[in-house]
């Protein structure tokens, strides 16, 4: 078990908040939070008329000049609706390069059988999903049981194959001890991750800079051994440009500048595209 220096993790947040501050008014800053974010919407009352608006008014911003966001964030039997929404973007617009996320394997919980979230997968990718967020057994992990954690994201890895990027969400705020999150970091990427998440949004405690900061270490230490990078998605709470500047910081700063791009950095929010888009539209930055 990796020993985690708790103090050296809070140093490097605040560390990364002091350089955060300098350029969190920074246009350029923002245009790229834009466009890793991973636009959300978890909502019991989502439905295909609400999620096709949603979806519209990601494609509109870019006809207003900003960045495409990564993808739109859904539940899986709403995949096939943002899939319409976003067939006929005319050939070369930005908004072509919009992907589509559904969160799969009994999201948020997971607590269900195998076989059920396998299929969960397998059908969104079938309906138009790029990408699957699925939650590790949480459960598994604070039992102790890593192997059977680790067996059930092999089986979901080896289900959707190649045919889509697999983020892997630890619920960092019920795993909380930052050991715990460093060997579920390791076990997810070990069992295939593209991405590492760190929460469903769904929990009382949801992405924290210091979680971030041990998620950025193990994947620095997995990238050392095993020769592959793996991306870092920051999800649940993140509403404010300032919070969304404060984990790219973190990322630039613990993993590098070239960590700083869709294929290995998404903001998974609900909300966050609602507060900058006004101010990037209103070029007061
Ligand atoms: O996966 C993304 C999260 O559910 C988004 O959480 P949020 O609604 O707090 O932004």
């Amino acid at each position: 078990m990796k020993n985690i220096d708790t103090a050296l993790v809070n140093r490097k947040v605040e560390q990364a908040a002091e350089t955060a501050a300098l350029t969190e008014n920074k246009r350029e800053v923002l245009l790229e939070c834009m466009a890793c974010t991973d636009y959300t919407t978890l909502k019991e009352t989502d439905s295909p008329h609400s999620v096709t608006a949603f979806t519209n008014h990601a494609v509109e911003l870019t006809g207003q000049g900003l960045p495409p966001v990564a993808s739109i964030c859904v539940y899986p039997s709403l995949v096939d609706a943002v899939g319409v929404a976003l067939t006929g973007i005319p050939a070369g617009s930005p908004a072509e390069n919009i992907g589509i996320t559904a969160v799969c394997g009994a999201f948020p919980s997971g607590q269900t059988y195998m076989e059920v979230k396998m299929l969960e997968c397998a059908m969104a990718i079938e309906n138009g999903a790029d990408e699957i967020d699925a939650v590790i057994n949480v459960g598994a992990m604070l039992s102790g049981d890593y192997d059977l954690a680790e067996s059930e994201l092999a089986m979901i890895r080896e289900e959707i194959d190649g045919d889509a990027v697999l983020k892997v969400i630890l619920e960092t705020g019920s795993l909380a001890d930052p050991e715990l999150i460093y060997r579920a970091s390791m076990l997810a990427m070990e069992a295939g991750a593209d991405f590492i998440k760190t929460s469903t949004g769904k929990t009382p405690i949801s992405a924290t800079p210091a979680a971030a900061v041990v998620m950025c270490r193990a994947i620095r230490d997995f990238e050392r051994s095993c020769s592959r990078r793996v991306g870092i998605k920051v999800a649940g709470g993140i509403r404010t440009p300032q919070e969304a500047v404060l984990y790219r910081t973190i990322v630039a700063q613990e993993l590098g500048e070239e960590w700083l791009t869709p294929s290995l950095f998404r903001i998974g929010a609900s909300r966050l595209v609602d507060a900058l888009a006004p101010r990037l539209l209103s070029e007061t930055v």
